[in-house]
Parts: C-alpha cells; sequence; structure tokens
C-alpha cells in the first residue's frame, strides 16, 4: 500500500515549504515519494521547487475540490500507473477545504493501493492572530481546514514574541482537541511525525458549510523591467483582499527575473537564476482593477 499524506492550510502558510522537507526526508529513509499538486490560477510555480526525479502530477486551474474530483482521480490514476513508488504526498491549493479534497482519494478505482494517513494543516501563526481582519468567508476555511487536521504545525513561529507563541498553540488546540500540534519555523518538522500520525474517519466529522470563497487569479505579464522600488511602492498600496502573489518579476539592471513571493504584505526576494517568464500570478478576493504598476 501507498501511503498518502494531504498537505492543507491558507494560501502562502508553508505547505510548499513543507513539501519539500518532506520529500528529502523521505528519500534519505530510502522511500520514494510523489507528489500532486494543484493551483489556483493557470500556472503552478510551487511545482518548480519539486526536484526533477520526483514523480509530478497537477492539476492547474482549480482546485481538487471544486473544479471536480473526477480531474484528480484521473490524475492519480495515470501516476498509479506509469510510476512506481512508495508515499504519495498531495498538496492541496490554499483555498480548499481538506475534506472536499479527499474525495479523490478514496476513489473506487485505486482503493486497495492507497493508504490515507492524514490531513496535515500547516498554520500561518501570524495570521492565525490576525485572523479577525479576514473576511467570514476566509476565516471559516481557515478554521475548517484546523478543525479537521490530523496533525497541526503551527508555522512561522520566528515572526511571533514567545507568549504569542503560546497562546496560539493554546488557541489552535482549543478549535482541534485531538491533533497534535507542533510549532515549527519554516515547516521543519521530522518526516517519522507524519508517519505516526493517525487519521481520523473523515466519514464520522461533519463539515460546517463554507460559504463559496470568491478567491481567484489572475496571472500578470511584465512587458518590461520595473524598478524594484516602483514595485514595492505597487505592493504597499494593494488592497487587503490581496493574499499571495508569486512569480517572476524582471527588475531594471538585471538579466534575468528575480524570484518573488508576497504573502499577507509580506515579501521575499529570491536571487535572478535563469530565464523565466516574467509574470506573477496574483491571489485574492476582488481582483478588478489590480494591474502592473
Ligand atoms: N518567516 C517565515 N516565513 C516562512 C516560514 N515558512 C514559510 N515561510 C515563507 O512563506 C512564504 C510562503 O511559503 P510556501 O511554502 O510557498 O507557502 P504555501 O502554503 O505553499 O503557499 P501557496 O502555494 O500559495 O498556498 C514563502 O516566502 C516562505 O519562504 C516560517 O516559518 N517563517
Amino acid at each position: 500500500m501507498i501511503d498518502v499524506y494531504l498537505f492543507s492550510g491558507f494560501l502562502g502558510s508553508g505547505k510548499t515549504t513543507l513539501l519539500k522537507h518532506m520529500i528529502q526526508q523521505a528519500k534519505e529513509a530510502g522511500l520514494k515519494p510523489a507528489v500532486f499538486m494543484n493551483e489556483l490560477g493557470e500556472m503552478n510555480f510551487d511545482s518548480e521547487e519539486v526536484e526533477d526525479g520526483v514523480p509530478l502530477k497537477e492539476l492547474l486551474d482549480g482546485c481538487i475540490c471544486c473544479t471536480g474530483s473526477e480531474k484528480s482521480e484521473a490524475q492519480i490514476q495515470t501516476l498509479l500507473a506509469e510510476e512506481e513508488f512508495d508515499v504519495l504526498m498531495i498538496e492541496t491549493t490554499g483555498a480548499a477545504h481538506p475534506v472536499e479534497a479527499l474525495d479523490a482519494i478514496f476513489s473506487p478505482l485505486f482503493a486497495d493501493r492507497l493508504h490515507f494517513k492524514g490531513i496535515v494543516t500547516v498554520a500561518d501563526s501570524k495570521r492565525w492572530l490576525g485572523r479577525s481582519q479576514l473576511s467570514p468567508q476566509v476565516r471559516s476555511l481557515y478554521l475548517e481546514q484546523i478543525r479537521h487536521a490530523d496533525l497541526i504545525l503551527a508555522n512561522k513561529m520566528d515572526l511571533l514574541t514567545e507568549s504569542e507563541q503560546g497562546t496560539v498553540s493554546y488557541e489552535i488546540q482549543s478549535f482541534n482537541p485531538s491533533a497534535q500540534i507542533i510549532q515549527t519555523v519554516k515547516a521543519k518538522v521530522p518526516f517519522a511525525a507524519l508517519q505516526k500520525m493517525a487519521a481520523k474517519e473523515k466519514g464520522e466529522i461533519e463539515k460546517a458549510p463554507v460559504s463559496k470563497l470568491n478567491l481567484n487569479a489572475v496571472v500578470l505579464r511584465f512587458s518590461e523591467p520595473v524598478k524594484r522600488e516602483r514595485f514595492e511602492d505597487w505592493l504597499r498600496e494593494l488592497p487587503e483582499s490581496v493574499y499571495r502573489i508569486k512569480g517572476y518579476v524582471p527588475l531594471e539592471g538585471d538579466k534575468y527575473p528575480h524570484a518573488f513571493q508576497y504573502a499577507y504584505g509580506m515579501a521575499q526576494w529570491l536571487p535572478e537564476y535563469m530565464k523565466l517568464e516574467p509574470q506573477i500570478v496574483v491571489i485574492g478576493e476582488n481582483l478588478q482593477g489590480v494591474e502592473l504598476p
């Protein structure tokens, strides 16, 4: 049987960061991992972060839950037919309800080949403290992702004071008393902690209705390089309803675009290293009118 792990958590919480550690550790333990990813938006930046040689299938422009689990089922079926692996790691989009995403895994097509280990939710601890500012739909999705987890990583602990760290763990535990909570920085957790996890019987769990999120994604393409200050000013002026940006930004004076990430007001630049399409995906609510500087 192939062990299956589902990684859940809101946009920008650290799921891809976790995925990379887990691939590494699974390999060190002599296992062969495969990955199934889905992304909101027509491009997948995260899949470029998965190492070569790891079987990967991705479902773009939608999420496992909402664009029909049939497509995901078919993709997983193909992965099983074409590749040999021992562990399947599934990264859901931050906009997915974790229980709905399970549909694709519990398919009669391959029920006898997959052993579902559980849902790991990566929670952005800083976001947790500021959750009152999220729109009600986004907040309830965040709570659902916490409530259905078998293991919760209270991530981004480096951004909190010691007393805030305690508050976050205590509050999260009160929303899901049966899950183990591990405080993490950069989602650093031993793979053994995931292997020990025992999945709850999902069929018995009541799923709170999450009204439809108005999350969407737009791809913005640069026609020419921008000044870094100009781009950063533009970021500061974005509406609060932009939750996440990722992509490649061409900066004036540099040969190649810089890989760029943004989650809830915090930007991260990575060095340029190769020619990549100069474009970004912007994810959020009410994105009409969001245009490049
Ligand atoms: N300060 C801090 N930053 C973190 C931590 N973990 C991840 N990040 C950063 O947060 C950003 C988002 O991390 P990802 O792993 O891409 O998040 P994700 O959940 O896969 O994002 P989506 O694919 O958009 O849903 C990146 O810039 C990471 O470097 C952490 O513990 N502390």
